[in-house]
């Protein structure tokens, strides 16, 4: 058994005591640097396996519950976890039971444990594999699984459970004229890769000639239209995947972001791919200038990025959905201050929840007497007719395009001002 492996094994398995344990996003464990130590390779283990043990969860409990009386302390309960799942992905049982026995012997608190974490795994290696594609789809958590089936009904709750449970593609936007890594071509324009590996060393990265965002958060920009040389506002711009679509089109872009850190992810993406944006760091509630486009990508549940962040469910409960849905309006109302008479506005969030989309719209329709719906806007490649909602938005589902690999969750509106 390699020391690299358990290193991965042990990282994974700090990442779930910090997600089940302590509510907090696997995004803001890396960025405190918890797995910083490892071996890039061994970092990047790490983080597929905390990300396939969430995802498969459910599943795992299950097979662990029929060989447990109580259930152990949490640190222990995930390494049986995470073994669970690589037994039953078809990793080598020896592998898998000698690394998790040797992290929980390792365990001052834990130590007397191992010889149930070793009875226990060798149990779910001889029945787990088989057992495992038999096993319902894992489900979300009730707090986020009934406001979905109210919105959806409960066949598409389904079907985004099995889109999440199959994990995301990645998807490049590519610069204009610029070519990418080859891939399926997705009638929005994106291009997708099944089996990319690592990022960085794909061809074209280097040269900036291409970024990472998923098919649907491509699909706001393209709806925006801007026009080379317009002024636009990207009003939430952090990491940038909308700027830089917002600057290739050649708009004269502001980008502006409330934080600094997620503010130098888009200095540095624009410096990559030599594209151009004024950038600011401050509040999007008290910026004042005039635009002809405004993108207002607007902070949010995010529960439409669980394909990529299996840990959002585990970690959240819903109880700030409130405060964001308050936020997005005020950000609504003051970013329409700043469109000059004529313009547009997209807005747009990450969310599977109509709070945070379809009523945000139909409530902004009903104050501002000088908005209306752009609805010819979503006229846009590769943009089903089945997808445009009553108010004229656009709403994305995680279960659409469920044999090309799905595709974020997002809600989008062009809204035009009167002249
Ligand atoms: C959905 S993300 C934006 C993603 C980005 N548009 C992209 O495509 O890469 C929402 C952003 O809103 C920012 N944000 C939250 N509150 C803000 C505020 N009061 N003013 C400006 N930005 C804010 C967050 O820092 C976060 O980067």
């Amino acid at each position: 058994m390699s020391n690299s492996a358990t290193a991965a094994r042990r990282s994974a398995i700090y990442l779930l005591d910090q997600v089940l344990g302590e509510g907090r996003l696997l995004a803001e464990c890396l960025a405190a640097g918890a797995v910083d130590r490892l071996e890039p390779e061994d970092r990047a283990r790490a983080q597929r396996l905390a990300l396939e043990t969430l995802r498969g969860l459910e599943r795992a409990d299950r097979l662990l519950a029929n060989h447990l009386n109580r259930t152990p302390a949490l640190t222990v309960h995930n390494a049986l976890r995470l073994g669970a799942v690589e037994l039953c992905n078809g990793e080598a049982a020896h592998g898998v039971v000698n690394s998790m026995v040797e992290i929980v012997s390792r365990s001052r608190k834990h130590g007397r444990l191992k010889g149930l974490v070793n009875a226990v795994l060798r149990k779910v290696a001889a029945e787990g594999p088989e057992a495992w594609p038999k096993m319902r789809v894992p489900r979300l958590p009730d707090w986020l699984r009934e406001p979905l089936i109210a919105a959806w009904g409960t066949d598409a709750v389904t079907g985004i459970e099995q889109a999440h449970f199959a994990g995301a593609p990645l998807d490049l936007t590519l610069k204009p004229g610029a070519e990418g890594p080859s891939g399926e071509i997705l009638p929005t324009g994106s291009v997708r890769l099944h089996d990319a590996g690592q990022v960085s060393t794909l061809p074209g990265y280097k040269d900036g000639d291409w970024w990472v965002q998923d098919a649907a958060a491509a699909l706001p920009v393209r709806v925006l239209a801007p026009k080379a040389g317009q002024k636009v506002l990207d009003l939430c711009a952090a990491p940038g995947g909308k700027t830089m679509q917002l600057a290739a089109a050649g708009a004269d872009v502001t980008a502006l972001d409330v934080s600094d850190s997620r503010m130098e992810r888009v200095r540095e993406n624009l410096a990559r791919t030599g594209l151009r944006a004024k950038v600011i760091v401050g509040d999007a509630l008290e910026h004042e200038d005039r635009y002809d486009a405004i993108l207002l990508d607007a902070p949010c549940s995010a529960t439409g990025t669980i394909r990529r962040h299996p840990d959002l469910p585990f970690a959240k409960d819903g109880s700030e959905f409130g405060g964001l849905i308050e936020l997005q309006s005020r950000m609504l109302a003051h970013a329409w201050g700043l469109l000059k008479p004529g313009g547009r506005l997209v807005y747009c969030t990450c969310s599977l929840l109509p709070d945070e989309g379809e009523v945000q719209v139909e409530e902004a329709l009903d104050m501002y007497s000088d908005m209306s719906v752009d609805r010819d806007a979503l006229n846009v490649p590769g943009v089903e007719t089945d997808w445009i909602t009553e108010e004229g938005g656009l709403r994305l589902r995680p279960d659409y395009w469920p044999d090309r690999g799905g595709m974020d969750g997002f809600y989008i509106a062009c809204l035009t001002k009167s002249a």
